[in-house]
C-alpha cells in the first residue's frame, strides 16, 4: 500500500504542484490519477520513486517512508513506464526488455530467458526479439516499455500516460491487454492519464486532480460518475456520465419483457393479432433472425416470407452491462434491445426506457452490481 501523507510539492521556482495530499492506493489495485494537464500528477507519481521529493508530508510505502529507503533500492520494486516507451533505440528489443535484469546482474542467459517471458506476456511475437525499436509500431512499442518495466518483477507499477502517444484503436487494445495482464499480475499500479474514459475503464480508484495540485475527489469509477463532488468533478467527468455509469450495472438485473417475439415457422396473421409495428422472428431454438415491420407483411403465409431487417445487436444476460443493452435498443430499428442468454436464445426485450429505469437507480449508494469486465458491443465506456 502506498500512503500520501499532507504532501506538497514546491519547485524552486516556486510553483506549487501538489498541495497537501493525503490518500491512500492499495495494494495489487490500479489508481488512477487524473486531471487538467499542470496539475500535479506527473509530480505525484514521481515522489513514489523518489524522482521527486515532497517539500511537505510524507510517503510511506507498505508503512515505510520511502526517505528511509535508498531510491536505487525502492526502485527495483517499482516498475516505470513513461509516455513514446523510452526505450534504448540501440538495443533489441529483447535486450531492453533484459534491460532491470542485467542491471541486478542475472546473468545474461538468465535475463534473456525472463525477457522472453515477458515479450509473450504483453502479447508480442518472439520474432520481434531481435528488432530494434524504431522498428516497431508506437503500440508494439508501448507493449516492449511494459515488459521493460516488469523486468525484475517489481510489486509496484508507475505507469506515466503509457498510452497516450498511440492512436485511439491502438490504445483500446493496449488497455484491454493491459486490464487483461493486471488480472494476471495484480500489481500495485498508480497510472497517470489526462482522459477521464481510461481513468474510468481502467480503475479500480480513481484520483481526480484540480489545479493547484489539490485533489478534487478519490473514490471508484462508478461513484465518481453517480456522486460527483462537485461542479469541477462533474465537468470533468462529463455531461454524459449517467449513459457511462451503466457500464458498471450488469445487464442480468435489466426488467425484460416478452416482447412481440413469433417462430419463423407462425403464420403471418398471428404477428398481425400482436398490434404490435414490429416483431422479432426466431428460429426454433428462439435464436434471433430478425425484426420484420409487420405492416410490410405479405397476405399470407408464415414469417419465414417476411422480409427481416437486421437486428442491430443483441446484448448478453451474462458478461454484458446495462450500456450494451441501452446500445442494442437505440441501434434496433423497433427501439427494443434483445436480450439473450448464454446460447444467444432471446430472453426478452426493452426500450431504453424500461432498460434505463431498471438499471438507474435514483440513490446512487443502491447501483445494481459490479464492474463489468468487458462491453461485448466495444467495451467504450
Ligand atoms: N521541474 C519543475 N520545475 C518547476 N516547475 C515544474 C517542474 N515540473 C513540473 N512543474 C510544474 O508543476 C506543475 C505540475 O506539473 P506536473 O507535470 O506534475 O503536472 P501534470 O498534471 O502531470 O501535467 P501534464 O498532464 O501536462 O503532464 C505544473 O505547473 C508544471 O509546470
Amino acid at each position: 500500500m502506498i500512503r500520501f501523507d499532507a504532501v506538497s510539492k514546491k519547485y524552486p521556482n516556486g510553483t506549487t504542484a501538489v498541495d497537501g495530499v493525503t490518500v491512500e492506493l492499495a495494494e495489487g489495485a490500479i489508481t488512477i490519477l487524473v486531471g487538467p494537464s499542470g496539475c500535479g500528477k506527473t509530480t505525484t507519481l514521481r515522489m513514489i520513486n523518489r524522482m521527486v521529493e515532497p517539500t511537505a508530508g510524507t510517503v510511506s510505502l507498505r508503512g515505510r517512508d520511502i526517505r528511509e529507503v535508498d531510491a536505487p533500492e525502492l526502485r527495483r520494486g517499482i516498475g516505470y513506464v513513461i509516455q513514446h516507451a523510452g526505450l534504448f533505440p540501440h538495443r533489441t528489443v529483447l535486450d531492453n526488455i533484459a534491460t532491470v535484469p542485467l542491471l541486478l546482474g542475472w546473468g545474461k542467459k538468465k535475463a534473456r530467458a525472463r525477457a522472453a517471458e515477458l515479450l509473450e506476456l504483453v502479447g508480442l511475437p518472439a520474432e520481434m526479439a531481435k528488432r530494434y525499436p524504431n522498428q516497431l509500431s508506437g503500440g508494439q512499442q508501448q507493449r516492449v516499455g511494459v515488459a521493460r518495466a516488469l523486468g525484475a518483477d517489481p510489486p509496484v507499477l508507475l505507469m506515466d500516460e503509457p498510452f497516450s502517444a498511440v492512436d485511439p484503436i491502438v490504445r483500446a487494445e493496449l488497455q484491454t491487454e493491459f486490464a487483461r495482464l493486471q488480472k494476471e499480475l495484480h500489481k500495485t499500479i498508480v497510472f497517470v492519464t489526462h482522459d477521464i474514459d481510461e481513468a474510468i475503464r481502467l480503475g479500480d480508484r480513481i484520483a481526480v486532480f484540480r489545479e493547484g495540485g489539490r485533489l478534487a475527489q478519490f473514490d471508484t469509477p462508478e461513484r465518481l460518475l453517480a456522486d460527483p463532488a462537485d461542479d469541477f468533478v462533474a465537468g470533468f467527468v462529463g455531461q454524459d456520465r449517467g449513459i457511462r455509469r451503466l457500464s458498471f450495472v450488469q445487464a442480468g438485473g435489466l426488467p425484460l419483457r416478452e416482447g412481440p417475439v413469433l417462430p419463423v415457422t407462425s403464420p403471418v396473421t398471428e404477428a398481425r393479432a400482436l398490434d404490435e409495428p414490429w416483431v422479432l422472428v426466431v428460429d426454433d431454438a428462439r435464436r434471433p433472425l430478425g425484426w420484420t415491420p409487420v405492416a410490410d407483411l405479405p397476405g399470407s403465409g408464415t414469417l419465414a416470407d417476411a422480409a427481416l431487417v437486421p437486428l442491430g445487436h443483441t446484448f448478453n444476460l451474462v458478461g454484458d452491462s446495462a450500456r450494451a443493452a441501452l446500445d442494442s435498443a437505440l441501434l434496433s430499428p423497433a427501439r427494443l434491445a434483445v436480450g439473450v442468454d448464454a446460447d444467444g436464445a432471446v430472453v426478452g426485450v426493452a426500450d431504453a426506457y424500461e432498460l434505463t429505469a431498471g438499471a438507474a437507480p435514483a440513490n446512487p449508494t443502491d447501483a445494481a452490481g459490479s464492474p463489468v469486465a468487458a462491453d461485448s458491443t466495444g467495451g467504450d465506456r
